[in-house]
């Protein structure tokens, strides 16, 4: 079974926990101090980016997470996490740089505005106060769905983020979750 660890410190992060064990994987909270080498995966849940990356930097996990991502082990960043793990660039949130890709945060406004929708590959997406990504290097990076035209989940080497949280939707075997987790950690 694969041990997925997911960092926990705030957001998300216990609805991934839930749907990795429903869907048969080995789920594990990850804090500044877990060593993350005998993960076979690593999640960065949505949540508030600015605490995250707070967090991340004042604790080291921001360099566990770089370490990490050098062994070419899948990481999962969803909407805070695909924050982190971009290139976007504020005096609060630096981002990781792990992928090609800048990002504008709450780029469709408030909390009100957040919505289900259709995605052009037919997946349910939930955003929930979703960033935008930008200047994305199409020749590196895969679009893996998108919503109206507009890509929502892209892939670079062993980097994946997603702009809505595929963990929120039905865990039926043809959603996307399923999806992504069997996919990703296959
Ligand atoms: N659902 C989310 O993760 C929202 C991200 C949040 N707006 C941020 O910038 O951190």
């Amino acid at each position: 079974m694969k041990t997925i660890g997911v960092i926990l410190y705030q957001g998300a992060g216990h609805l991934h926990m839930d749907a990795l064990g429903k869907l048969g994987f080995n789920p594990t909270p990850i804090y500044a101090e877990t060593n993350l080498t005998q993960l076979d995966g690593l999640i960065l849940p949505g949540g508030e980016s600015s605490v995250q990356y707070a967090y991340c930097l004042n604790n080291g996990l921001d360099e566990k997470i770089r370490k990490y991502a050098s062994l070419k082990k899948p990481i999962l960043g969803t909407c805070a996490g695909a924050i982190l793990l971009s290139k976007y660039s504020s005096e609060k949130v630096k981002g990781f740089g792990l992928i090609d890709v800048n990002i504008i945060r709450n780029f469709y406004g408030r909390q009100i505005k957040s919505a289900t929708v259709r995605t052009d590959y037919g997946n349910e997406a939930i955003f929930i106060r979703a960033p935008k990504f930008i200047n994305v290097n199409l020749s590196d990076v895969e679009v893996i769905d998108s919503y109206a035209k507009q890509p929502i989940f892209i892939k670079q080497n062993n980097i994946y983020c997603t702009t809505f949280h595929p963990e929120l939707g039905r865990l039926d075997q043809n959603n996307i979750i399923s999806k992504i987790y069997s996919g990703f950690y296959n």
